[in-house]
């Protein structure tokens, strides 16, 4: 408490006060859409008071208790909290000098009730004896369940004492409770406000709290009656109810608001340049202060004793009252000069430090007990969701299974119409002959390409039309029609060599009629009539004791430089698979996790109670880190064990850059979780991602195949480098010295750069 002199020479007793506002401005929105939600709002909360903040739903009181505890900041205005702005670590706002119970539940239902307040605990830096004691208390004073039970299986008015059991777990000096009576049974909330009332007597504390129920704020020792983002008016109750000379706090909280409709109808309080409108005869005599705190002997002096607000209840007698008044920016009274040349004196520049203790709530280097803490709440939740979890460990491996047996093998079994005109019947006239018989050719052609083959199946038909028919039915997958006088004139072609004429060329072709809509099936198609021939003629001519390779192209392939002389599309698509999964798992789990945290309020409270946003990412990053290293592992076995996928090159530089884009799909959903606030676009943006990704990376078709422009682009993706890299150690056998494979590390962790980069400004932007 500070002691001056006022200009009339009398002594004036500035109560030091916990909570100072003044001229608050805030409002949510732009342009027409702007909602004021506090306007010109002044309150004092001194030390020791339980302050009753009373309003209609929706007058914003949660938005000014945010602005107390220091996560929404004002438009305009002043606000101090342990003489400092908060926010500000050194004031103690965040950290462990508040306690603050938010409307929300802001609890992990997953956990537990021991479990809840042991986090918080932890948090709070407790000893395990210390906080074991505080949980025994709690437990019995709010009359909670088992700590053993969790805390998804309480009822609602259960859930709201635990969570209220949060925010008194730690002893702290100034209790910030948005209705914590709501959903408790009459005694029960009597006897909350018969602790509350102990702990601001005999311990000094300051209270702070919102209910609707507006009678018990009558044990609080000021209220303030909120209305549309004003400040009604703020005194105790018992001179409230003396003043308007009213049975109930309901009944002068109705009748301010009516007064307060009729100034409002006037066009007065947003107008009012200055000074007071009072709301009766006997408030009109009252003086308008906003930010300070007088005796009422002081007062008494300052207006020749005229005004006297006995304190009625036996709390209120302790402290000094605040005028009941407009808390519109007032004309700064002689109070106020006196009190702001005080606290000019004391610092030049905020005159709000007088409370800060130096040193003693300054935490900006990540503290290993918090992030044990945060760690083991991660394991907790992790290992609570079992479900979860599992599906977590086993989507790698069921999206592996699925790749890579539906993936990349060749179709069989595919329908194909034969029409041979060289035999009558062609399924009980056509021998097929063997050694140099050149006896019905068609059938020894038709048996090499239909019978030594899993790719086709021979469907016969009579003629040329019905075989047409059954094609574009679709019923198969393409006709061969073969000439009447196959055989006589394939040898005429066979001896004549470059002397042949041109109805020999005619009569000694198949005419071949493919579907070629399914573009894999259509080259499957051709690829096994082409072995079936070359198969059948090199048969041939060992027969007839000629060279088999006169039957081939002239192009011999050896053995490849890389890969396989018969590549499959697993092969090719496997890197890009594994990059997907990884990369997208991570993206979503990281994502969501945030966004359902904040979205329940448990980041504020995290917050609030001190955590700083680098331990709750060191949290997070360790803990998905072992996830994503389980679904790495889980992956790669399915990967190169189980389906024995080549992998030519070093494992490790494969594990290292599977890794990396997992951390790359982690930090990209922390971006989109700082971007958008809720869970819905989150995922929208992720699917939106995939997309892009899967189709622009080069993992289902060959970079080489993309105009110029969209190449470029392409290269700048996350997963492109990465997964050409992982190709290229795969296939290739290149380890990290090769260009291709560091400049895939390279991208990836510029990626995870940028990431965190953007993250942070992100953060940067929304809090200022
Ligand atoms: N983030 C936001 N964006 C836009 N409007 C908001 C936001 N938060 C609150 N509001 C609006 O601001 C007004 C005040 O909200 P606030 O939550 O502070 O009221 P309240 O007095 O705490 O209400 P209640 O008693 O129902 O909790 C309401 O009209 C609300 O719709």
């Amino acid at each position: 408490m500070q002691i001056t002199t006022g200009q009339n020479g009398n002594e004036i007793k500035i109560e030091s006060s916990i909570v100072k506002v003044v001229n608050a401005q805030k409002s949510y929105g732009k342009g027409i859409q702007k909602k004021v939600v506090l306007d010109n709002l002044c309150l004092t909360v001194p030390k020791g008071s339980i302050y009753g903040l009373l309003g209609a739903s929706g007058c914003g009181k949660t938005t000014l208790l945010s602005c107390i505890v220091g996560r929404k900041n004002l438009d305009h205005g002043r606000l101090s909290v342990f003489g400092g702005v908060p926010g500000d670590r050194r004031t103690g706002i965040p950290g462990k000098r508040v306690g603050y119970m938010p409307q929300e539940l802001a609890l992990y239902i997953e956990f537990t009730i021991k479990e809840m307040l042991e986090y918080f605990g932890r948090i709070y830096g407790m000893d395990r004896h210390q906080l074991q004691e505080k949980i025994d208390f709690l437990v019995q004073f709010l009359d909670l369940p088992h700590f053993d039970r969790v805390i998804r299986t309480l009822s609602g008015g259960q859930q709201r004492r635990v969570s209220f059991a949060v925010s008194l777990l730690h002893d702290p000096e100034l209790l910030i409770l948005d209705e914590p009576t709501v959903g408790v049974d009459p005694m029960l909330r009597q006897s909350i406000w018969n602790h509350l009332i102990r702990l601001a007597k005999e311990e000094g504390k300051t209270i702070i709290i919102t209910t609707h129920y507006i009678e018990e704020a009558r044990q609080a020792s000021m209220v303030g009656l909120m209305r549309n983002g004003h400040l009604l008016a703020e005194a105790p109750p018992s001179t409230l109810l003396e003043q308007f000379n009213l049975p109930s706090l309901e009944d002068v909280f109705l009748k301010l608001c009516v007064k307060h409709e009729i100034n409002d109808s006037h066009d007065i309080p947003t107008k009012i340049p200055t000074g007071t409108r009072s709301l009766s005869g006997t408030l009109r005599k009252l003086p308008l202060v906003s930010d300070l705190t007088l005796t009422n002997t002081a007062k008494r002096q300052k207006r020749g004793g005229s005004l006297v607000y006995p304190g009625s209840t036996a709390m209120a007698e302790d402290y000094s009252i605040q005028a009941i008044s407009y808390m519109k920016a007032p004309e700064e009274t002689e109070f106020q000069k006196i009190k702001r040349r005080l606290s000019m004196k004391k610092k030049p520049n905020s005159g709000y430090n007088d409370q800060v203790s130096p040193g003693c709530c300054q935490m900006t280097v990540p503290s290993p007990s918090k992030i044990w803490a945060l760690i083991m709440k991660n394991l907790i939740k992790m290992w609570r969701n079992m479900a979860q979890l599992l599906f977590l460990f086993l989507l790698p491996a069921v999206q592996v299974i699925f790749f890579c047996v539906a993936i990349g093998q060749d179709p069989i079994d595919l329908k194909f119409a034969v029409v041979n005109h060289e035999v009558a019947n062609l399924t009980s006239n056509c021998t097929v002959t063997t050694g140099c018989d050149f006896t019905t050719i068609s059938c020894r052609l038709l048996e090499s390409i239909f019978t030594n083959s899993s790719t086709l199946v021979m469907v016969p038909f009579e003629t040329d039309e019905l075989a047409r028919e059954a094609v574009a039915k679709g019923e198969v997958w393409g006709m061969a029609i073969v000439p009447e006088t196959f055989t006589k004139y394939f040898l005429k072609r066979l001896w004549s060599s470059l002397d042949v004429d041109n109805e020999t060329l005619v009569q000694s072709s198949i005419q071949v009629n493919l579907d070629m809509s399914n573009q894999q099936v259509a080259f499957q198609l051709q690829k096994a009539l082409h072995e079936g021939y070359q198969s059948f003629f090199r048969q041939l001519l060992t027969d007839c004791e000629f060279p088999p390779e006169m039957g081939d192209l002239p192009l011999v392939f050896k053995n490849p430089v890389y890969g396989d002389l018969h590549p499959n599309f697993t092969e090719f698509m496997a890197p890009g698979i594994i990059i997907l999964i990884i990369f997208f798992l991570a993206l979503s789990l990281t994502g969501d996790i945030f966004v359902t945290e904040r979205r329940d309020g448990l980041l504020d409270r995290s917050w609030i109670a001190g955590v700083l946003p680098s331990e709750i990412l060191i949290s997070h990053v360790f803990t998905q880190f072992l996830v994503l290293a389980g679904q790495t592992a889980i992956t790669l076995v399915f990967i190169f064990l189980v389906f024995n996928i080549k992998c030519e090159g070093p494992l490790g530089w494969i594990v290292g850059l599977t890794l990396l884009q997992g951390t790359a799909g982690m930090c990209y959903g922390l971006l989109l979780s700082t971007i958008f606030n809720d869970v819905a676009a989150t995922i929208q943006f992720s699917i939106g991602s995939f997309y892009p990704c899967l189709l622009l990376s080069g993992i289902l078709w060959p970079l080489e195949g993309m105009p110029w422009y969209l190449k470029t682009i392409s290269w700048y993706l996350p997963c492109t480098a990465a997964c050409q890299a992982m190709r290229d150690v795969m296939s290739r056998g290149w380890g990290i010295m090769h260009p291709s494979v560091y400049l895939g590390y390279v991208s990836t962790l510029s990626w995870i750069s940028v990431f965190i980069i953007l993250s942070w400004i992100v953060i940067k932007v929304k809090s200022s």
